[in-house]
């Protein structure tokens, strides 16, 4: 379906300054995040977690760890499904990622970095785990601004004790001649809150409730802030699981996606579910749930949320 132009997602200030400014500001970021997820199931957020030089040395990081050898980028492997070195291949040729889990350790993030720099690469290690810590903060407060907006912060520490951060660095080359300018297929996420950035190079678009998709366009010093299958099962069905894709445009892409999974079952507030609300899904198990994603079947069934734990 073709793009509906005049419709842009809303652009949310998150900084501190705004943040601590009074009661009253904190109330309607919580009223403005939690309305944004509901209709758009992502916006786009302005931040001062870390200064604009940041994003730049990122990328460039980037572009010397996808420059290095095949041989040395498929050591990046693992158990989790969604997780390691994915290559290019068919239908999605045009994509390359790598993946550290559980980035706000620095231990993993080291652990990563020394498959990739058996030299050692201190630089990359301080400013991932550094990142990953600030976005995880960020995180942190957006989760936290929706369930106070939904009365249920008592459930709000032991969330994010749960909580393991994965994050994913992503290249897209450009489209030959003969080649789909796709870089990523519609998808929904399978976790909680997904954080993304950018190089300065746009693509993403994400579809509406009605059918019609639009474009993200957003600068390297903001973030994108999604919600995925499991936040949706979380709020009984209120916070919206949005279709996303990539389209190239000419330009090579960069992106880092810090995917927010459960370690803990989740389940649906009490508070949540009433006549009007029926419960929509039994606790789910993360993680269980991308093992369940990982044969084309489930992946390719309709509504696969449902279908591993619908009521
Ligand atoms: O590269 C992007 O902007 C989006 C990536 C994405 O949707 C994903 O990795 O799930
Ligand atoms: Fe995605």
């Amino acid at each position: 379906m073709e793009c509906a132009s005049n419709i842009r997602l809303p652009v949310i200030n998150l900084t501190e300054e705004i943040l601590r400014s009074g009661k009253d500001s904190w109330t309607e970021a919580r009223n403005i995040v939690t309305r944004a997820f509901e209709e758009y199931g992502c916006f786009i957020a302005v931040h001062d977690k870390y200064p604009s030089e940041v994003s730049d040395s990122l990328f460039s990081e980037l572009q010397d760890l996808f420059n290095l050898p095949l041989e040395i980028k498929v050591q990046n492997t693992s158990q989790t499904p969604l997780s390691g070195y994915a290559r290019p291949r068919p239908n999605v040729n045009l994509y390359e990622s790598m993946c550290i889990e559980d980035a706000t350790n620095l231990e993993a993030v080291e652990k990563f970095a020394n498959q990739m720099w058996p030299s050692k690469n201190n630089h990359f290690c301080e400013l991932f785990h550094c990142y990953a810590n600030q976005v995880a903060e960020l995180d942190k407060m957006v989760s936290k601004l929706v369930f106070e907006s939904y009365g249920v912060e008592k459930y709000h520490e032991s969330h994010v004790g749960s909580v393991t951060y994965n994050v994913r660095f992503i290249r897209y080359r450009v489209p030959e001649q003969n080649e789909m300018n796709v870089g990523v297929a519609p998808h929904t996420d399978k976790n909680f809150i997904t954080i993304l950035q950018q190089n300065e190079t746009d693509g993403l678009e994400v579809q509406l409730k009605n059918g019609s998709w639009i474009p993200i366009d957003f600068p390297p010093s903001s973030v994108v802030i999604m919600a995925g299958d499991v936040f949706s099962a979380w709020s009984n069905g209120r916070v919206h699981s949005p279709f996303h894709r990539v389209t190239m445009n000419g330009k090579e892409r960069h992106s880092i996606a810090q995917f927010a999974y459960c370690k803990k079952l989740v389940e649906t507030p009490t508070e949540l579910v009433d006549d009007e609300h029926p419960l929509l899904y039994k606790p789910l198990d993360n993680f269980g749930y991308l093992r369940f994603l990982s044969t084309d079947d489930n992946f390719n069934t309709p509504n696969p949320l449902k279908a591993y734990c619908g009521v």
